[in-house]
């Protein structure tokens, strides 16, 4: 199942609620929502505050959920989302997309539906046995399908415990333990050279500061997802001008594979993802 945004309020949820709130406010309930396992994000109208309890209550029953969140934003640098709990309180859940086990929790750790088609992707330009490094792993939202769906071998890096506790659950519950490593370090700290045919760099805003890391990871020839978030008067050169003039810099030569976008991110900017084959000169 994926994470769903549902467009049709439910009849039921529409027949409880118009016997118990004004008029004017039913037509204000929300159409949409985000279903991450059994926990419900909710957008909630400000005119719809002082019922909102009681309208969590009723989506939570019609729906089969246990806990209900309000919408909030997602920021800083581990990427945390900010939410009001409305109904239940239990936030951890398992989500099961693609086949793919992730176990999390919605109030911490950022799960985005608009990230289905890049978390599919990867399970489909994953290869058995390569070696991939996942460089800002989460709870392997990008590398879990590659050892799943594929058998690639993954060193998974997060440097936040709290998310890094549920990549390690997450790894167990998809019986990828032999495939998977997870390293709770800051990925700038990774020994290891010379050693991926594979880097995830799934990460945003700052991405750039983390080429010349990906680059000492990957081997000398190496394929490199290369995220960031482009303001939309600088596309479609970036960002692979940038990553190139970085990759020429550390001597390597960079060859554009492909180039996807991922969602709009703020307005006039977007979260871009650029393949890009490295090859050491
Ligand atoms: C936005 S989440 C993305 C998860 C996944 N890569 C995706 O694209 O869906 C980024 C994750 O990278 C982690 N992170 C940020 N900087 C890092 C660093 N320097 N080393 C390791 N992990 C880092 C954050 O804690 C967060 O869990």
């Amino acid at each position: 199942m994926r994470a769903r945004r549902t467009q049709v309020i439910k009849p039921r949820i529409r027949e409880i609620l118009s016997k118990e709130l004004p008029a004017g406010l039913v037509n204000l309930l929300p159409k949409h929502w985000v279903q991450i396992g059994d926990v419900l994000i909710l957008p909630l109208r400000p005119e719809l505050e002082p019922y909102k309890h009681r309208i969590a209550e009723v989506y939570a029953e019609v729906l089969g959920v246990k806990t209900v969140l309000r919408k909030g934003h997602i920021h800083g640098e581990t990427r945390k989302p900010d939410y009001e709990v409305l109904y239940g309180g239990d936030t951890v859940t398992v989500h099961v997309e693609n086949g793919v086990k992730y176990k999390l929790d919605v109030a911490k750790v950022m799960f985005s539906p608009a990230n289905v088609k890049e978390r599919v992707r990867m399970a489909e330009v994953a290869r058995p046995g390569e070696l991939v490094v996942d460089m800002f792993a989460g709870i392997g939202h990008l590398s879990l399908p590659m050892a799943v769906h594929k058998g690639a071998r993954v060193i998974a890096i997060e440097k936040d415990p709290y998310t890094f506790r549920f990549l390690v659950e997450s790894i167990w519950l998809n019986n990828v333990q032999d495939l998977m490593t997870p390293y709770n370090i800051d990925n700038r700290n990774f020994p290891a050279e010379n050693i991926a045919d594979r880097v995830l760099m799934g990460y945003v805003v700052k991405t750039a500061e983390f080429i010349p890391k990906a680059l000492s990871i990957a081997k000398d020839e190496a394929i490199i997802h290369y995220h960031n978030t482009v303001p939309e008067r600088l596309m479609p050169d970036e960002p692979f001008a940038t990553f190139r003039g970085i990759a020429r810099e550390y001597g390597y030569e960079a060859e554009k594979l492909n180039e996807l976008i991922i969602k709009r991110y703020a307005p006039g900017v977007w979260h871009v993802v650029v393949d890009v084959r490295v090859f050491k000169r």
